[in-house]
């Protein structure tokens, strides 16, 4: 009977009963995770593919803000986006959420780095915090300010490869798409100080082998499905992008033909004693020389493939982000030649006595002193468009109370968001959508007292790097491209648009100042 009765259900009866079967889940699925006391957007409560649908759509069709954003203000401070996820938009929060006292786990967002047909991730994916110590003090110092001065040498070599190409287009007047070239010298510098050799972008003078184009994917790829990682499971479960790649991957393959080289260099080298390689060049102080040198430590660790895995993330990891950063100021500058004239004039009266001032790029201690300059670089960093993925963090079992009194049951994820964050108007004015590096310095009518609580408040609510154990291990490296880069060029040249210049189509003439 109950067969008979099966066979005769018409197929769009079987819908509706697969429908509502479907509902019931996703009602029970939200109700499990007790956070009907988090107010949000309605579908929201019920799955992630809210978000996932506004950050691929964001990614498509928006200059303006991402999601998380456009939530300011709508509803408080802590927003439902997921059955399990809220969105944490308050800066009181940070160290609550990402700080060293609770060291949360990462959330399953992060999942996303795990590489594929593998079981490893990038260290920016390892969730647990032991294992991700382990993996990151190998490398941490390799990092470090002053393992940093050492690399200033890579970074003038990189920029005097520009400055070869900016003087070819003074002499024959062409114009010059610098948010392509600042990507490429992005490229090259972080592939110099990492290998000590550049990837050649900007002598090529393009994507030559497609590396940017299938970055700009990766970060598409993440920015979505950090959102909703059920995306991320089914797209590395469909054999066919596999089937179809046609090329190696041959960033992959230079890496590892490069650390190989260096390690039996590095053998060598530490048998004899020598200062010099057998070409007569100054054996290499990059980071691979740094990761080569942990290996006696950390020989467990330290693999061949883990150090060319290190290698890779940080070439990919490392240029997108800078390049979107120095977009920004290349646009603000080519619109406002006032005020490249007002950071040449910085640049020119701006002296150490202990450093020379030199043709080349300037030191970073005199870089450093430049007030101008650095309003430019933290405006840069907070307006930069960094798509929509989120830092998430695992509640603990012990559950987590946020400063504005929310409290979290274990298991929930907490997201946070770097540009929702520096986007709020309370600490960084009405005007947050425009790029005014002005805002980091003192107003005219403003006291040094009150300048400094405001620009207090204003430091602790940025984080384009994140924050605590998890902080970006890179950001020191963007620090020295930037306050190198930017004094070299404008005390150099002059740039000025070439018609109607947008965010990442930055075309300008180039004069010699
Ligand atoms: C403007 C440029 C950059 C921005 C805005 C940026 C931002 C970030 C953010 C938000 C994180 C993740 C924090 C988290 O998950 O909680 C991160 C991690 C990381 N970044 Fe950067 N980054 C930049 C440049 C670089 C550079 C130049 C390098 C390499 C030299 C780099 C290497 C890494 C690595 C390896 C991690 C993982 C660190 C860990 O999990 O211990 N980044 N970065």
């Amino acid at each position: 009977m109950a067969l008979t009765t099966l066979i005769s259900i018409s197929p769009l009866y079987a819908a509706a009963l697969g429908l509502v079967g479907f509902l019931v889940c996703l009602v029970v699925n939200s109700k499990k995770y007790k956070l009907d006391h988090i107010p949000g957007p309605f579908i929201a409560k019920y799955t992630d593919a809210w978000r996932a649908y506004k950050a691929w759509s964001f990614n498509h069709f928006t200059d303006g803000n991402n999601y998380q954003t456009e939530l300011l203000g709508k509803y408080g401070d802590v927003v439902r986006i997921g059955p399990n996820t809220v969105l944490v938009l308050d800066p009181e929060a940070i160290n609550t959420v990402l700080g060293f006292k609770e060291r949360l786990e990462k959330g399953p967002g992060y999942q996303v780095f795990v590489i594929r047909g593998t079981t490893q991730t990038a260290l920016v994916g390892i969730k647990d915090e032991a294992t991700h110590g382990r993996y990151r003090r190998p490398i941490a110092n390799a990092y470090s300010l002053s393992s940093l001065k050492g690399y200033e040498p890579y970074i003038d070599q990189t920029i005097n490869t520009l400055t070869d190409v900016l003087d070819q287009r003074v002499t024959d007047g062409k114009a010059i798409n610098m948010s392509d070239y600042l990507h490429y010298w992005s490229f090259d510098v972080i592939s110099t100080l990492t290998f000590g050799e550049p990837l050649g972008f900007i002598q090529h003078g393009n994507d030559f082998n497609g590396m940017i184009k299938a970055q700009k994917a990766v970060f598409r790829h993440i920015s979505i499905t950090n959102n909703m990682p059920l995306l991320d499971t089914i797209v590395k479960m469909n054999p066919i992008p596999k089937l179809l790649q046609k090329k190696p991957n041959v960033f992959f393959n230079f890496a590892s033909r490069v650390v190989k080289e260096r390690v039996s260099q590095a053998d060598v080298e530490k048998a004899t004693q020598k200062t010099t390689n057998e070409k007569g060049q100054q054996i290499h102080k990059d980071l691979l020389s740094n990761f080569i040198a942990a290996r006696p430590s950390y020989p467990d660790v330290m693999t061949d493939l883990r150090i060319t895995h290190y290698a890779t993330t940080n070439v990919l990891a490392g240029a997108n982000n800078s390049a979107l950063a120095m977009d920004r100021t290349i646009h603000y500058l080519a619109h406002h030649p006032d005020m490249q004239e007002k950071l040449h004039g910085e640049i020119m009266n701006t002296k150490m006595d202990d450093i020379k001032d030199t043709e080349g790029p300037p030191a970073l201690d005199l870089a450093l002193k430049m007030k101008f300059l650095e309003a430019i670089i933290q405006e840069s960093y907070r307006t930069f468009a960094m798509p929509s993925n989120n830092l998430e963090r695992l509640v603990s079992p012990a559950g987590l109370t946020l400063p504005n009194g929310v409290r979290l049951p274990p298991g929930a994820v907490a997201a946070m968001n770097g540009p929702a964050l520096m986007h709020r108007k309370e600490i960084f004015g009405e005007d947050v959508d425009v790029f005014r590096p002005q805002r980091w310095m003192k107003g005219e009518n403003e006291t040094e007292e009150q300048f400094a609580q405001r620009r207090l408040k204003m430091d602790r609510s940025m984080l384009p790097f994140g924050s605590g154990s998890r902080t970006c291990i890179g950001r020191n490296v963007v620090q020295l491209e930037l306050y190198k880069i930017w004094p070299h060029l404008v005390k150099t040249y002059k740039f000025e648009p070439v018609g109607d210049v947008k965010l990442h189509n930055v075309w300008v003439t180039v004069k010699r100042r």
